[in-house]
């Protein structure tokens, strides 16, 4: 069945937001990820463990995993730190922990996004803490100009632009996650 193109531009919220990165560069761009973990993670002693980040991560983790060949798992982690808004609070929340018991095991941490880097920096502190064996994280995008902490991204997607991006599993107040690719907000309309 012919899939139909993702449109130049959406509106959300009233808001214009402009394709920014359509569905073939994010799938090809996750296609290499997947084989450096494939290389990274070749002979280790156990699978590795994804933690996705819930919500935003659910779609970038669903992909990357399948991008994956070696044997891995996956457990989620579920933060909020937005809500309505297109700023952080500046706080992150737990709103459920991580079930599996990672002693022990090689674990790559999995967000859609690192903008102020606090909700990458926080998981990463917690996993820290259950004595994993390894810590490595992935992140689709980053905005380095709005890095506030150390966050550290070992496989990362793209670099980008410090405006707010949706789609790709990324919402605005809880909608536009289900867009297929990365719109981001047009500065002539927004801002
Ligand atoms: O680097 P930061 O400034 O911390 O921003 C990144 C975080 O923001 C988003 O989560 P959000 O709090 O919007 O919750 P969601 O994943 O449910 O959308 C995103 O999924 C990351 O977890
Ligand atoms: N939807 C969305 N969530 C975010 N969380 C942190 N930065 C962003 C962003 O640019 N867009």
């Amino acid at each position: 069945m012919p899939v139909a193109a993702a449109p130049e531009t959406v509106t959300c919220r009233d808001e214009r937001f402009r394709l920014y990165l359509d569905e073939e560069a994010i799938s090809n761009r996750i296609a290499e990820l997947g084989a450096q973990i494939d290389e990274d993670y070749a002979e280790t002693d156990t699978p590795p463990i994804f933690i996705g980040v819930l919500n935003g991560a659910y779609i970038f983790t669903a992909d990357l995993m399948r991008a994956v060949t070696v044997d891995c798992e996956v457990d989620f982690y579920k933060l909020s730190s937005y809500g309505e808004a297109k700023v952080s609070s500046g706080t992150v929340t737990e709103r459920k922990g991580i079930d599996a018991d990672l002693e022990g095991r090689h674990v790559i941490v999995v967000e859609d996004i690192v903008d102020t880097g606090l909700s990458m920096r926080y998981v990463l502190d917690q996993i820290s803490e259950k004595n994993p064996a390894s810590l490595r994280s992935a992140a689709l995008l980053r905005k380095p100009d709005a890095l506030k902490v150390d966050a550290p991204v070992d496989y990362l997607g793209f670099d980008i632009d410090n405006l707010f991006v949706i789609g790709y599993g990324l919402d605005y107040g809880q909608i536009a996650r289900n867009l297929p690719a990365v719109y981001i907000l047009d500065e002539e309309e927004g801002e």
